[in-house]
This record gives C-alpha cells, sequence and structure tokens, in this order.
C-alpha cells in the first residue's frame, strides 16, 4: 500500500556532496520505492488523488529520514550481552564466548537474531551487515521481520569444511525470498584463517558475486599474530591474496599504516568502524578522518551486544564522531552531517546499492524511511535537526519504520511479535547452554 507521510521535517542526506536543506514538507512512497519527495502542497495533493486508498502518516513535529545502516554485527549474538564484559578480546573469544557458542544450537541462533532484528528495527535500523553461523536461521528471520540484511556465512579453520559448502545453498536460498536479504563470505580474521581457507572463501565470493567481510587489524595482538605468521600487517596480506577490492567490507581497521590507508582506499574496501566495541574492548582507536581524507569508504557498525552492548546507531554515530574529536585533538573532526552520512548513504553503498539509490529520500530511491519523534525533552530546541539527531537522539526516539515500502515497525510496534514470549525464549535458551558449560 503506498504511503505519504505528511507535514514532516524531511531530512533527504546524500551520497556524496554538501549538505542538503531539510525542508517541510511531505514523502510519498509506492512499491518498494520513494515516489514523492515534495515541499509543494500541489504536489502532495496529486500523489493523493493518484494513490486512492494511500496510508496517511501525520508527521507533524516529526522527522523523516533514510533508515540507518549498521555495516558491522553478529545479531544473534544478543544471546552473550553482558555475559563477558570487561575483559581483552583474545581473553573474551578464548574464555568465554566460543565456549558458549560451542553450546548454541541453530533455534537459539534464531532467537538471538530474532531478538537482535527486533532491537535494531525499533532502534531505526533497516538494513544491516552481519556475520554469524546457521545462515538458513538468520535468512528466515530477517525476511519475516522485513528488514534488509546481507548474511555473511562466517568459517574459520576449524569449520571452513562444513561452512563454505553451504554457501552456494545459502544463496539459493536467500535468492528465493524478497530479495531484501543477501548472502556474503565471511572468514573471521586474518588470524584465525589460513590463506588457503581465506583464497576458498574469496573463489566463491567471486563465484557467485557475493561481497566478502572480514575483522580486520582489530587489536594489537592480531598484529602480533599476523606479523609472526606472514611477516606483513593484515591489510598487506589480504592485499597480496587478492582479498581487497569494492566487495569487500573490513570490520575496524584500527592498527593500519599510512600504506594500509592507502591500499584500503585504492581497492574500494569497506571500512567498517564500530566505535563502541573498540572502546570497550579497548581495542583502539580507528584512524577514521585519516581513512576518509585518503578517500576510503568509511561506514558504522555496532558489532555484537557482548561488546558493545547495545545496538543503538544513534548513540554508535554519536560516540564515532566524540571519538574521533577526541582522539585527534580536533572539533571539527566528523562533523554531525559527516557521521551521519557514513550510518546511511555511506552503509548503502557498502552493501552495493548504488549512490542515491538508498540511503537517502529521494524520488526512484528504496523506501527504507523512518519516523523520528522530536517531540522529547533531549531533542528539543531545533537549532539544528542534523545536531540533534547525532548528538542527542536514541533508539527509543523513532517511532515508525518502513523497509522497501513496508510499515515493520508503527508507533514503536512490530506486527506478529509476542517481545514477552521472545524474551522468556531467550531466558530459557540461555540458561540451557550455560548449564551446559
Ligand atoms: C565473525 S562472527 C563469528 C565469530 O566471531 C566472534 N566475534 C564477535 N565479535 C568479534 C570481534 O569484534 N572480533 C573478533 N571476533 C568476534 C563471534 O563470537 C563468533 O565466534
Ligand atoms: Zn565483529
Amino acid at each position: 500500500m503506498p504511503i505519504l507521510f505528511s507535514n514532516a521535517t524531511v531530512l533527504p542526506m546524500t551520497a556524496s556532496g554538501g549538505e542538503p536543506r531539510t525542508f517541510t514538507g511531505w514523502v510519498g512512497t509506492d512499491g518498494d520505492r520513494i515516489a514523492l519527495a515534495t515541499a509543494s502542497e500541489a504536489d502532495a495533493a496529486a500523489f493523493r488523488a493518484a494513490h486512492p486508498g494511500l496510508r496517511e502518516i501525520d508527521c507533524r513535529g516529526k522527522l523523516v529520514m533514510p533508515g540507518l545502516v549498521n555495516t558491522h554485527c553478529h545479531a544473534a549474538m544478543t544471546l552473550q550481552r553482558s555475559y563477558a564484559d570487561d575483559i581483552s578480546l583474545m581473553a573474551w573469544l578464548h574464555d568465554y564466548i566460543w565456549p558458549f557458542e560451542a553450546h548454541q544450537t541453530p533455534d537459539d541462533v534464531k532467537l538471538g537474531m530474532t531478538l537482535g532484528i527486533v532491537e535494531m528495527l525499533l532502534g531505526g535500523v533497516t538494513s544491516f551487515v552481519d556475520m554469524y553461523y546457521f545462515e538458513d536461521r538468520c535468512v528466515e528471520v530477517a525476511e519475516r521481520l522485513g528488514i534488509r540484511a546481507l548474511l555473511g556465512c562466517n568459517y574459520f579453520d576449524t569449520n571452513a569444511d562444513e561452512v563454505l559448502p553451504r554457501v552456494g545453498e545459502a544463496v539459493r536460498l536467500a535468492a528465493a525470498g524478497s530479495g531484501r536479504v543477501r548472502i556474503a563470505v565471511a572468514p573471521h580474521s586474518p588470524y584465525t584463517v589460513s590463506p588457503e581457507n581465506l583464497l576458498r572463501g574469496k573463489e566463491l565470493a567471486d563465484r557467485y558475486g557475493l561481497h566478502l567481510m572480514t575483522h580486520i587489524s582489530e587489536t594489537q595482538d592480531e598484529v602480533r599474530i599476523v606479523r609472526e605468521k606472514y611477516g606483513c600487517t593484515s591489510v598487506e596480506h589480504l592485499d597480496a591474496l587478492g582479498l581487497l577490492g569494492p566487495k569487500t567490507i573490513g570490520a575496524h581497521c584500527i592498527h593500519v599504516t599510512d600504506s594500509d590507508i592507502g591500499t584500503l582506499a585504492a581497492r574500494g574496501v569497506t571500512v567498517s568502524h564500530n566505535p563502541q566495541s573498540n572502546m570497550k574492548i579497548s581495542s583502539g582507536v580507528a584512524p577514521v578522518e585519516r581513512l576518509r581524507a585518503a578517500g576510503a569508504l568509511v561506514t558504522v557498525g555496532t558489532d555484537g551486544t557482548c561488546s558493545n552492548n547495545d545496538l543503538d546507531m544513534f548513540e554508535e554515530l554519536r560516540t564515532a564522531a566524540f571519538l574521533q574529536k577526541s582522539a585527534t585533538g580536533d572539533p571539527v573532526a566528523l562533523p554531525a552531517y559527516e557521521a551521519l552520512r557514513l550510518a546511511t548513504a555511506n552503509g548503502a553503498r557498502a552493501m552495493g546499492y548504488a549512490d542515491g539509490e538508498l540511503g537517502v529520500i529521494r524520488t526512484g530511491a528504496l523506501a527504507d524511511v523512518i519516523v523520528v519523534d522530536m517531540q522529547k525533552p533531549h531533542l528539543q530546541p531545533v537549532h539544528d535537526v542534523v545536531s540533534n539527531v547525532v548528538y542527542c537522539g536514541k533508539a527509543s526516539d523513532v517511532e515508525t519504520v518502513v523497509v522497501g515500502g513496508r510499515i515493520v515497525v508503527e508507533n514503536r510496534r512490530i506486527g506478529g511479535i509476542d517481545l514477552p514470549e521472545l524474551y522468556r525464549g531467550v531466558a530459557e535458551a540461555v540458561a540451557r547452554i550455560k548449564a551446559a558449560e
């Protein structure tokens, strides 16, 4: 059903160039696309007349903007939220996360993924990039809840023979759905996956035309391990193997040399910056401003809820901006509009959408749109709407969410989801997994 958002403050965003002006007006959808973005009441009236039976949503005092794109996540790790805090990445993985994950069933992952997607949708995330296991369950949940997703089949050396032969099947499963959910190949990292298995993943990605995603240069420990094994940096290692290209998404990229930065930019790699996870695990600060200056495509992700510990992208992009200002000693670093662009238009590009096709509000773009209620104490007054969104916004300010022209959240409710039942199921699964450890 076509939708008309009326009397809204509209923040269109742009894929490149300067800031477009916000305007007061109307945004209309038809099918999965935006069919109207106008300040003209006459155009809105014509749209109404041409679309009898449309759903009109009064957005007085509200902001209509593109949905947020989370480019690095392990959504099913909601099961491990606050399970292992205040320790280093290596101890966290070896002593807590991997033992916990060893006892998870596909249905547990389905529950964790459901909780993660519910949290993201309610917080205005309309697209996400994920790396985890049991992709068939993840495809099923993403399709059911209506979010847009790029789901990476994660593997290590230990399970490459099990995961890689299933990639083709996952691709076919996703292709049979709505088109909003796609599959990617996801070797865990250059320190846990051998060159041979990295190349097997790359071969599959090329064969099916898929994205490839991995963790890159996340900690000093990684840098040391990779240098000891291969005599070079993680970026040099992956580049020598031919793994870096425009369809590669590298999470973190913290401990990178000037030459690595040049390589990431030259190859067109997406760098998913995950500031809260990096701060919490004390991994370091990614050189976002230097990456941007070199021309790299930088985006924002939350990482999993065991290292964050939530999936609030408003918080995340605020942290991204604050962290660059703090780390560089320059208050001008990563200004509000640029931070928001990382989490909208840049994220869309990272997922393979053409500039202007997603992550912006313009006629012809995919209709992934959110309505933010600005009638909140922390969002008033509005000297600058972008500043308010980036520096004051919260996931809980999102009222309505539309993905591909379909309403998936309305008045902060997701149809067909019984939240108390979901929380009970999650608690039971977690209790069983912990008892088995
Ligand atoms: C790649 S998902 C599968 C695998 O990776 C683990 N993991 C989650 N977050 C991180 C991170 O920030 N760095 C390294 N590994 C991570 C996750 O628990 C799964 O085992
Ligand atoms: Zn991660």
